[in-house]
Parts: C-alpha cells; sequence; structure tokens
C-alpha cells in the first residue's frame, strides 16, 4: 500500500485498473467475435446466402434454449420428486411404526420385509418407480433406526426367509397371499401371557426367536394350567408343539414359587408320548432348548432300539421331562422301578391319532393305567413316610422338605392323619391325578374310544377351525377364530364333559374337516404307469437339482426306499444315440415281441437271439483272423480280454459258436463257453451288440462268464452323465441301521438343497427347515397320512408344495380329500414329460423324435439288469410294494386297488421289464429248454429221455 498515498487513490486506481481489465476482455472478445465473423464470413460463401445464415443462427439459438429450459424443468421435477419421495418413505415408515406398536405386525411384515431387502418392491410400495435409490440414505436416522428394528423383528419371527422365499416365486400375488395367511397364524405375543408364564421363561422364548404366538398357542397355553384334560387339533407346522412345551416347562418351575427346590430325585413331572424315535428326538430337542437356563430340569428321550441299561441309570438319577415312544415307556414302567412319577403332572400325547392307529391302543390303555398305579402308589407311600416322620417327632419333612404341609388338597383320604396348615401349596403338586393331553392335526373319531378311557377331567377340546364356525371368546375375552369348548363337540353335537353321545363311525363318516396351510400348493399327477418315474426324474432334476430346493420323496415301503436310492445314484442318460441302433433296436424289438406272441415263442425267440449274436460273432470272428496268433478279441476298439466279470452284460452263447471257438482257440475255450451256457439261467432277453457296442436292446441276466464278452457296458463311462452327480440322497426308513436312521435325519435336516426318499415314519410331527417339496411317489394308507406328509412343507408362513401320484381309476381319492376341504390342482404327467424333454434332454436326443422315453426308459431298464444288486432290490421293491396296497385303509381300498393295476405295467414303474414271477417262471422254462436240447445231440441222452425218470424231473421242472 505504500505506493498509494490514501486510501482514495488507491481505490481509484484500483477501479481503473478492473476497468482496463475489463477493456482488454472487451477488446479480446471483439477479436474473438470478428475472427468468428470472418470464418462465418468465409462460410457464407461457402453456404449461401446471408438470410440462410440468419435463419440458422436464430435456429441454433432457439435450439439451445429449448434445451436449458428442458433442463432446468427436469432438475426441478427431480427435486420434487426427491421431496416426494422422502415423504412417502417417511409416510411408509410411520405406518410400520404403527403396525408394529399395535402388535399386529403379522398383515404388514410382507411389505416390512420386501421394502428392506428388496428394492423393487420398496419402489412399488413407497410411490411408485420414480423413487431414486438415494432417497432412503437421505433419509434422517431415526427413520432408519426404525426400519432397521421392523426388520430384525420380521426376521425374528422367521418371516424374513418367508419373504425370501416368496421373492423367488416371483409374484406379488404370493406375497399378497402370505400376508393374508400369516395374519391368520400369528395372534398376540408370548408377553400377553405374563400371567401364566414367568419372565424368565419368557426370556428364553425371546432368547430363541419365539416372540408373537400363534392363535393355537395363545388359545391353549392358559387352559394347560387348569386341571381340565385338553384334546387339541390344529393344522400341520401350526406349532402345536410349543402349546404343550411351554406351559410343561412352566409347571415345573411354578415349583419354585411354592419354595420347593427342584432336584432330580423328585422324579418326572411331564411325560410326552411320540409315535416315533425321530419325532421323540425333535421334541426333546426342544425341551432341551427351552430349558437351557434351569440346568435342574433335566429332558430326555426314549425309545426302542436304544440300550435299556444306560436308560434305566438316566431315568434312576431323575428326568424332568420324559420323551418316549409307547412301547419303551411301558418297557420301563413295567421293569423300573426307578422311574418315578409321584409328582406327574401331565401325560402328553403327540400325533395322538398316530399312537393309537399304530395298534397301541391298548398299550396306551396299560400304560394310562400303569402311571395312574403307579402314581397312587407312591402318593400314598410319600403320605405314608410323612405321618411317619411327624409322628417319630422329626422336625425335618422328608426329602427336600417338600410335605411341609401337605394335607388339604390331597384327595380320596390321602391327608387323613395330617394335621399341619398351609398345606395347600403342595397339596396342589403332589396329587394322585394328572392332566392328560391329546394333540394332533388330524384329530378324528378313531381317538374316541381311548379318548373316553384316557380324558376323564371335564375334557376341554380346543380345535384351530377354518370357517370359525363358533367363535367363542376365550380367557382374555379376545375373540378368535379358535374354538375352546368344554366337553367335546364331536360330529357336531356337543358332548358334556366325561361323557359321549357319538360314538359311532369311523373316518368315513366323520363330518370334521383337515385344515391345511393355504400357502400349500397342491397337485396331484395324473400319470400313465409308464410315465411315473420319468415324471419323478423330471421334478427332482427341476426342482431339486435345477432350482436347488429340498424335497422329500414319500414310499411306500423300505425296500423301495432302498431301491430307489441306488438308482438314483447310478442312473445315468444314454451316452449314444445314434438313431441307426436305435431302429435297429426297434426293429429287433418288433420281431422279438411278435415272435412271442406265437405258440413256440421260446424257440423262436432263441433263433433270433442267436442270429444277432451269431451276427456279432462272426464279425469278432473276422476281424481275430486278421491276427490268428493275437489272442486278443476286438471289437470297436474295446479290447474285449481286459474285461472284468463284472463288466460282462451278454451271457448267451450258442453251441455252434461254441464249436467254432474249439477250433480256433482250443478245447478250453469251447469247454468254458459251454458250461457259461449250461450256467446261464436263461436270458429272458439280450443284449444286443450294436455298432456302438453299447446300446442294449432289453435287458438280460448277468452270469459268472469268465472270458469272451461280447461287449463292455462299462465302455462309456467316461461319457456318463449321472443324474444326480452333486445331488445328496437321504433315506429314512424303519429298517434302517439306528445310527444310520439319525445320522441321515440329521444331515437332511441341516441340509439346504437334498432328496430325502422315506417311508411315512416321518410324515408326522417332523420339522425340516425349509422343505420346499413334498412329492407322494405312491399312494397315502389313509386320509390322515396325506395330510401330515404334505403338511412336513409350508410350515408356519413358509411356502411350499406338495405332488400325489395318482392313476385314473384312483381319481375318487380326490372327493374325499374334497369332504374334508382339501382341494388339489391337476398336473398331466405327458405336460412333465415336454418339459423333461425340452429342457433337461442332453441334445444328442434331439434326433431321436417321438421315441425318445422308449429309449430312455430302455436304457435305464438296461441299468438295472446289467447290475445284479439293483435288479435284486428292484425286485424285492415291488413285491414289498405289492404287499404295501394290502395295508391300506379299509376306506380306501377300493380306491387304491392292485387288482386295478396291470402287474407288468407296475413292474416297469421300478424298470424290470417283466415281473419277478414271470421271470423266474421263464428261468425254469429255459432250463428245461436247454436239456431238451442238449439231447437232439446224444444219442444216450436221447435215450435217457425216454425214461420215466426223465419225464418226472421235466414234469417237476415245468410246474
Ligand atoms: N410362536 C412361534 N414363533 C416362531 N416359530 C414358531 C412358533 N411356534 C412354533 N414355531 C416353529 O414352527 C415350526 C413348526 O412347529 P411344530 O413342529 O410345533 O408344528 P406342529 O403344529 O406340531 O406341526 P405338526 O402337526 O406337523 O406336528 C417349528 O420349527 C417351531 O419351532
Amino acid at each position: 500500500m505504500g505506493k498509494y498515498n490514501n486510501k482514495k487513490t488507491f481505490l481509484k486506481k484500483k477501479n481503473n485498473l478492473k476497468k482496463g481489465r475489463n477493456i482488454k476482455r472487451g477488446i479480446s472478445k471483439n477479436v474473438k467475435r470478428n475472427k468468428q465473423r470472418t470464418i462465418k464470413h468465409d462460410n457464407r460463401d461457402k453456404h449461401g446466402s446471408r438470410d440462410k445464415r440468419d435463419k440458422r443462427d436464430k435456429r441454433d439459438k432457439r435450439d439451445k434454449r429449448d434445451k436449458r429450459d428442458k433442463r432446468d424443468k427436469q432438475d426441478k421435477q427431480d427435486k420434487r420428486d426427491r421431496r416426494v419421495g422422502n415423504n412417502l418413505k417417511r409416510n411408509s415408515i410411520k405406518t410400520k411404526k404403527d403396525y408394529n406398536m399395535d402388535g399386529d405386525m403379522d398383515g404388514d411384515m410382507s411389505g416390512d420385509s420386501d421394502g428392506d431387502s428388496n428394492s423393487n418392491s420398496t419402489k412399488n410400495e413407497s410411490g411408485g418407480n420414480r423413487l431414486p435409490n438415494f432417497s432412503f440414505i437421505e433419509s434422517n436416522k431415526t427413520d432408519r433406526k426404525e426400519l432397521s428394528k421392523i426388520e430384525q423383528d420380521s426376521s425374528k419371527n422367521g418371516e424374513k426367509d418367508v419373504m425370501k422365499d416368496s421373492g423367488n416365486v416371483n409374484t406379488t400375488d404370493n406375497r399378497d397371499s402370505t400376508k393374508s395367511k400369516k395374519s391368520n397364524l400369528f395372534e398376540g405375543t408370548f408377553c400377553d401371557l405374563k400371567e401364566v408364564l414367568n419372565e424368565s421363561l419368557l426370556n428364553t422364548l425371546t432368547k430363541n426367536n419365539f416372540i408373537k404366538t400363534t392363535s393355537i398357542q395363545k388359545a391353549s397355553i392358559p387352559l394347560f394350567f387348569k386341571n381340565n384334560d385338553i384334546f387339541i387339533k390344529s393344522m400341520t407346522g401350526s406349532g402345536k408343539t410349543l402349546c404343550y412345551a411351554i406351559p410343561a416347562i412352566q409347571k415345573i418351575l411354578n415349583l419354585q414359587k411354592d419354595n420347593i427346590k427342584i432336584t432330580r430325585d423328585l422324579g418326572t413331572f411331564i411325560i410326552v408320548l411320540s409315535p416315533t424315535r425321530e419325532l421323540a428326538i425333535q421334541i426333546n430337542n426342544i425341551f432341551t432348548l427351552l430349558t437351557r437356563p434351569y440346568p435342574y430340569i433335566i429332558s430326555s428321550s426314549i425309545f426302542g432300539g436304544e440300550k435299556k441299561k444306560a436308560e434305566k441309570s438316566k431315568l434312576k438319577k431323575g428326568v424332568a421331562i420324559l420323551t418316549c415312544t409307547p412301547g419303551r415307556l411301558l418297557d420301563h414302567l413295567e421293569n423300573t422301578h426307578a422311574l418315578k412319577v409321584t409328582y406327574l403332572k401331565t401325560v402328553i400325547l403327540d400325533e395322538a391319532d398316530k399312537i393309537i392307529y399304530l395298534g397301541t391302543q391298548d398299550k396306551i390303555k396299560l400304560i394310562y393305567d400303569m402311571i395312574k398305579k403307579i402314581k397312587k402308589e407312591e402318593v400314598e407311600q410319600l403320605v405314608v413316610n410323612h405321618n411317619a416322620h411327624m409322628g417319630s417327632g422329626s422336625t425335618d419333612g422328608p426329602k427336600d422338605g417338600l410335605t411341609d404341609g401337605l394335607t388339604d388338597g390331597l384327595t380320596d383320604g390321602l391327608t387323613d392323619g395330617l394335621t399341619d396348615k398351609n398345606k395347600k401349596k403342595l397339596s396342589e403338586h403332589v396329587s394322585k391325578t394328572f392332566q392328560m393331553v391329546f394333540i394332533s392335526a388330524t384329530l378324528s373319531n378313531a381317538v374316541k374310544g381311548l379318548a373316553k378311557y384316557c380324558l376323564k377331567n371335564k375334557t376341554i377340546w380346543i380345535e384351530k377351525s377354518i370357517s370359525a364356525v363358533a367363535k367363542l371368546s376365550n380367557q382374555n375375552g379376545i375373540l378368535s377364530d379358535t374354538s375352546i369348548t368344554g366337553g367335546m363337540p364331536f360330529n357336531g353335537v356337543m358332548c358334556e364333559s366325561n361323557t359321549r353321545k357319538d360314538e359311532a363311525g369311523d373316518n368315513k363318516n366323520d363330518p370334521s374337516s383337515y385344515e391345511l396351510p393355504e400357502q400349500l400348493k397342491q397337485h396331484y399327477i395324473l400319470m400313465e404307469l409308464k410315465d411315473k418315474f420319468l415324471c419323478l426324474l423330471y421334478m427332482l432334476i427341476h426342482y431339486v437339482k435345477n432350482e436347488k430346493k429340498k424335497a422329500v420323496v414319500f414310499l411306500s415301503n423300505g425296500k423301495s426306499v432302498e431301491y430307489m436310492h441306488l438308482l438314483l445314484n447310478n442312473i445315468y442318460w444314454p451316452t449314444d444315440t445314434k438313431k441307426g441302433n436305435i431302429e435297429v433296436i426297434k426293429k429287433m424289438k418288433n420281431e422279438i415281441n411278435n415272435v412271442l406272441n406265437k405258440e413256440d415263442e421260446k424257440l423262436l425267440k432263441e433263433y433270433l437271439v442267436k442270429e444277432v449274436i451269431n451276427n456279432y460273432k462272426q464279425e469278432a470272428y473276422n476281424n481275430n483272423n486278421n491276427n490268428k496268433n493275437n489272442k486278443i478279441l476286438n471289437y470297436k476298439n474295446i479290447n474285449i480280454d481286459n474285461i472284468g466279470i463284472d463288466d460282462i452284460g451278454v451271457n448267451y452263447l450258442d453251441d455252434e459258436h461254441c464249436y467254432e471257438e474249439e477250433t480256433e482257440n482250443g478245447n478250453k475255450k469251447k469247454k468254458q463257453i459251454k458250461q457259461n451256457n449250461i450256467k446261464g439261467t436263461g436270458a429272458n432277453s439280450i443284449n444286443v451288440p450294436t455298432k456302438s457296442a453299447n446300446i442294449c436292446i432289453s435287458p438280460t441276466e448277468s452270469t459268472e462268464l469268465d472270458e469272451t464278452p461280447l461287449y463292455n457296458i462299462h465302455a462309456d463311462k467316461h461319457k456318463r452323465i449321472y443324474l444326480f452327480n452333486n445331488v445328496p440322497i437321504y433315506i429314512l426308513h424303519g429298517n434302517l441301521e439306528k445310527e444310520d436312521r439319525l445320522g441321515n435325519f440329521q444331515a437332511f435336516g441341516k441340509s439346504e438343497n437334498a432328496i430325502l426318499l422315506c417311508t411315512d415314519i416321518i410324515s408326522r410331527g417332523i420339522h425340516f427347515n425349509n422343505l420346499d417339496i413334498v412329492i407322494q411317489y405312491d399312494v397315502p394308507n389313509n386320509l390322515e397320512a396325506y395330510v401330515h406328509s404334505v403338511g412336513r412343507t409350508a410350515r408356519l408362513t413358509k411356502e411350499g408344495s406338495s405332488y400325489l401320484f395318482l392313476l385314473k381309476p384312483e381319481l375318487p381319492f380326490l372327493d374325499l380329500l374334497k369332504n374334508k376341504n382339501i382341494q388339489l390342482k391337476k398336473i398331466l404327467s405327458s405336460e412333465y414329460l415336454k418339459k423333461l424333454k425340452k429342457n433337461y434332454l442332453p441334445e444328442m436326443f434331439n434326433s431321436i423324435g417321438q421315441n425318445v422315453f422308449n429309449f430312455i426308459y430302455n436304457h435305464f431298464i438296461y441299468i438295472v439288469q446289467s447290475n445284479e444288486l439293483l435288479k435284486e432290490k428292484a425286485s424285492s421293491a415291488y413285491l414289498s410294494s405289492i404287499s404295501a396296497y394290502h395295508s391300506i385303509d379299509k376306506q380306501l381300498r377300493s380306491i387304491f386297488n392292485i387288482k386295478n393295476i396291470h402287474l407288468g405295467h407296475f413292474a416297469y414303474t421300478f424298470l424290470l421289464e417283466s415281473t419277478p414271477k414271470e421271470i423266474s417262471k421263464y428261468n425254469k422254462q429255459q432250463n428245461y429248454l436247454k436239456i431238451k436240447k442238449q439231447s437232439t445231440f446224444n444219442k444216450r441222452e436221447r435215450r435217457f429221455i425216454q425214461t420215466k425218470v426223465f419225464k418226472k424231473k421235466k414234469k417237476k421242472t415245468i410246474n
């Protein structure tokens, strides 16, 4: 500043400088403009007149202006959108919050979850697709907190998964439907049950993500604390286990309230009966989970197949909650004195109708009687002991001070002689009676006999009804669609306590309907027997292999389970589909089949078979002739001598050929071949070595042929595509080793993508996480079996699908289901086959045309027939499946009748070309033919044939 004398001059100078700069800038602008002008001027010469140039300039200006306006508008619009978006988002959060506070999260949950986990749905919900992504980021912190809280809540209830599932299914309809179902299933929270459940138990429930109660839980849990017997019927997957598990634990905890120390020597408080060991394990797991904070409450399961000694010592130490199968409990009641039931409070029959259906009705009666008797004796003994103590002046009460003040509440003279006041508390715990609870999704009239015998204490019937005909208010005065009644409404008749007016009728006349989760999509596959196996393949490939789902396949018997397991693990697509081969096969088959219809079928068939083999042998022989010294027989680059016994698929050799081989290869060979010929059990069909050396015409019986096989069935091994290569397949059936049974059960439970092949042993009560699909490959034994089997999926609020295979004559089964309010959607087996062809068959099969399935079927049959173990298992599975028809309920026998089924076709579903009976009959005939044929070559034998001995032998063989 020193350069300038005062401020004024400084400012003046500064302004002048600025002006100068502006002038300079103006000059440079003008220079630029002039330059442009000169360019334009030059251009003018190029582009034409001045008018045109002006017009162009104007147009340019207009365009520029328009563009600017547009941009401004867009900016404004964006700003407005962002504002609207935020508001909507905030509103939606508000709504969610409101629902949350109302405790009515069910209806809202789908929206929540979608909103947070799936950005697309957020857009739809919160005001249209224009909502930019950053709107959520811009929303304030509290909003985000609330959102995440809601998200957490939903995930706690296991509903987040549901959303994920429904998201997969893709339509909004699904989401909507789930929404309504969830609101049906859940009602209130466990906190609403504060009056009956103590805080620590509520905390335990919360810790284990049990927050909201299903309506059946809400309705039934408080009733367990009364002295009534209870009958609960509610659909599969509605949480019936917790209905009794929670009050059971609470009842034991209530002892503490009355200052009673819970120790193991108090014996058993709760007994749960389960029809299967798997269910017993599952129930015990729930108890173990919920009793974790209470180490003094021991829960354990005992069931058949385990070592009794270990169980005895367990019982001796004391088990508070005992889950067991009926047989094993009876055993312990009879033989294990250590099983103490003095303080027994409740006996629960889970899947009560199944326990009865198993034919254990008498067992249950016996169990009931024995428990009652033992309990009475033990209580009486307790009183006697107590009296003795009182009499002897002892100040200590018997065991743990339990009988301090024992009197008033004890009935039937138990309190005689006891004078202490304040005895009510313990008397509540020591009583000669106990509560009986029957539970199932399908309690029907069949249970009545047993119920009458066991349910004596003013039974309460709790039923979650679909139509909610009788909407009664429950204890809290809240209206629900769960009906709770004193007495038992059988066949719509309200019965007085302990008496039942309606005694008659089996299931057939039982008008009660069965409820299944609405989100369960039930289907039946109307099939022809020939399509059955391929349809199953399609479903397993499509749903499990491709869509990575988890599926259970129900079969009628253990043998079928074993067979299907081996089959699925060994099945592969044909590796060669040259049309020529298929045509040869078809032609040969037709010829043979035609011949089979004639009287002399066996001989002619044999002739044809020989011809085919001879042709092949001739070819092999010619090849070999070129190199006589080389003993190796080559056919189409397959080194036949290297083939092992197991690899051999052909056993049918003729005598003529045998002779030829003798001259070429020596006596030894002839002998061997002849032996084989005799040994051969008489193949009912043959493998035809074709040009590709790995196509079969029909199955063959493999034999112990040592040498000279015709072709190697494993030649294509490297090309094979095994259908279920990377899919774990588990099995479960009653005859499985117990370690395998348990191991498979647990492994399948944990897996995300697997197949379980099983009998109905897991159809009841078992809960597998994320089970998507249930396939009933064999028909169910009764209506209840259907209901429970499909009920393994779509549990709680999850989605699921079921598929039942039915033949046309079996369709009346659908009417029976309809009577029970169950409706199924139809799928034609041909649809599945089309999809199989279109989506999953290797491309090379396109050349085959319409016969592709015949071709594949023949290939599968060949796989079975070329594997001794598979063949044996196929036969026994076939036979067991036929016998399984005899164990079908009377009511269904006219519908599922084996007499209506063509046994040959039935065998075909097991990939057997003929029934095992036919095979063995045919084998006998073949043996006879061989003897006959031999006789034509030998004079001595021919004479022998004339003898009575041979004639007798012949008769025997034929018969
Ligand atoms: N209130 C609840 N909140 C969250 N999960 C629950 C609740 N109640 C039950 N569940 C879960 O739902 C699943 C199904 O319950 P559960 O096995 O008791 O059904 P169920 O009615 O006995 O079925 P089924 O008739 O087939 O035996 C289980 O995994 C259970 O842990």
